[in-house]
């Protein structure tokens, strides 16, 4: 297929997105599967102009003054792609399947209007509905933050210091170019361009268990909850166990962590992974209907993790259709999941021990104010230097929330996911 031929296909499926509020990756594969000629190279080009148009909606429509799918993609070639009027033209020709030409207003459209004077929601390309909360997060960086978390985000890799050291990641993975992460000390990163990231799975180090992909600002809030060798350790919403993972790596296998999940069928990739990454202390506690699975562990615990279902906000870089598809009525019920799981994973935690709240969220309803609405019962929040004093990372107490207990990454300030992270500990 020709550069065009990809536009095309993008601007066909941005419209049956738009048709059906599916997620995009369920779209790209109906109509790989519907397209058997694209092959591998077309698949990931059009799925990569589909995601810039993702990212960059609200300011591409604004630009060319409609939302259809067609405005979106050109709108999004200026606004993601960079590219100028003249450039976008050139594609479309009409000719073997390329885009019909620009219309006058089109060309104009491309060629002068500015964000100057649009809202924030569009210059940060957010929903409109969540245009109170960004500036209650944010305030006046509000767009700032939101064209951050419009952007692509690089591939950062947690090494697993259970098999090897980062030194030695950075070796083995050398022919892919990764660099050490600023922040986590565990972490390498590999930024990639317009095209695909690395295929991990072809890679030795990843099949051996070095290296696991993970945000490093995912890897921050595990290296934050500062699990320390022989602890009794809950992971309470374990999903696929990335967390867990990286705790295990700090436990060097020594003490107990239990993985537990709410929903079981999440839990089922963690026994490859663990395997994978020789973690040898993670118990996997599965769900049994109404049977309390995880009675035994009352009041024993030297740390609970709360990796709480959240709307997700900040890893829009990465979901970008997540943020079109969140509705208000997701919030509501994530804020009713969150407090109740607060109010469980209290019980689980010894006098003494620490309960970790982490979000990879940035709206303060579901961070800071969840926490507000916790603490007191028992439960005191670490200041950002206590919690990044007994991490061993005390220059990341820069990162504590303005607005509360905890502290906050987000591409714009740390260039990373967005996350939030809060270590309480409970009275003696
Ligand atoms: C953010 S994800 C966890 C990701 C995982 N910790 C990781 O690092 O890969 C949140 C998880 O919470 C689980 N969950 C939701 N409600 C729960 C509950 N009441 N108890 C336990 N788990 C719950 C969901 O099934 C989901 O897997």
């Amino acid at each position: 297929m020709i550069p065009a031929a990809h536009i095309s296909a993008a601007i066909e499926i941005l419209g049956a997105l738009a048709e059906r509020r599916r997620p995009v990756a369920d779209v790209l594969k109906d109509w790989g599967a519907a397209h058997r000629f694209a092959g591998s190279k077309d698949r990931a080009a059009i799925a990569s102009l589909v995601f810039d148009a993702l990212r960059k909606s609200a300011s591409a429509q604004w630009v060319m003054g409609a939302d259809t799918p067609r405005a979106t993609m050109l709108g999004a070639l200026r606004e993601a792609r960079g590219l100028d009027a003249a450039s976008i033209a050139a594609f479309c020709t009409g000719e073997r399947h390329a885009p019909p030409p620009l219309s006058d207003d089109e060309r104009t459209r491309l060629g002068t209007t500015t964000l100057d004077g649009a809202p924030d929601h569009v210059r940060g390309d957010y929903p409109e509905w969540l245009a109170d909360r960004f500036a209650a997060a944010f305030g006046d960086r509000a767009a700032a933050e939101g064209a951050a978390l419009a952007a692509r985000a690089p591939v950062d890799l947690r090494v697993n210091i259970l098999k090897g050291s980062r030194e030695q990641a950075l070796a083995k993975l050398a022919h892919l170019d990764p660099a050490p992460t600023p922040l986590s000390p565990i972490g390498l990163r590999i930024e990639v361009g317009q095209g695909r990231g690395p295929a991990l799975p072809a890679e030795t180090a990843y099949v051996k268990g070095f290296v696991e992909p993970q945000d490093e600002a995912s890897q921050l809030a595990s290296l934050l909850c500062a699990a320390a060798p022989g602890e009794q350790v809950l992971d309470l919403c374990a999903g696929g166990g990335g967390k867990a993972l990286a705790l295990a790596g700090q436990m060097h296998n020594r003490g107990q962590l239990y993985a537990y999940d709410a929903d079981g069928r999440r839990l089922m990739p963690i026994h490859e992974r663990l395997e994978r990454a020789g973690a040898r202390n993670i118990q996997v506690r599965q769900p049994r209907g109404k049977a309390d699975v995880l009675a035994d562990l009352e009041g024993r615990c030297d740390l609970v993790l709360i990796d709480a279902p959240c709307t997700g906000v900040g890893t829009w870089r990465r979901h970008p259709d997540a943020k079109w598809r969140l509705a208000p009525g997701a919030l509501e019920l994530r804020l009713k999941e969150q407090a109740a799981l607060l109010a469980q994973a209290a019980r689980y935690v010894k006098p003494g021990g620490r309960l970790a709240y982490v979000t990879c969220s940035l709206l303060r309803e579901e961070n800071e104010d969840q926490v507000a609405g916790f603490v007191g019962q028992g439960f005191e929040a670490l200041s950002a230097a206590e919690t990044t004093e007994a991490a061993g990372l005390p220059e990341l107490a820069r990162f504590a929330s303005p607005h509360g207990a905890g502290l906050r990454f987000s591409p714009a300030s740390s260039g990373t996911d967005g996350f939030y992270v809060c270590v309480m500990r409970r009275a003696k």
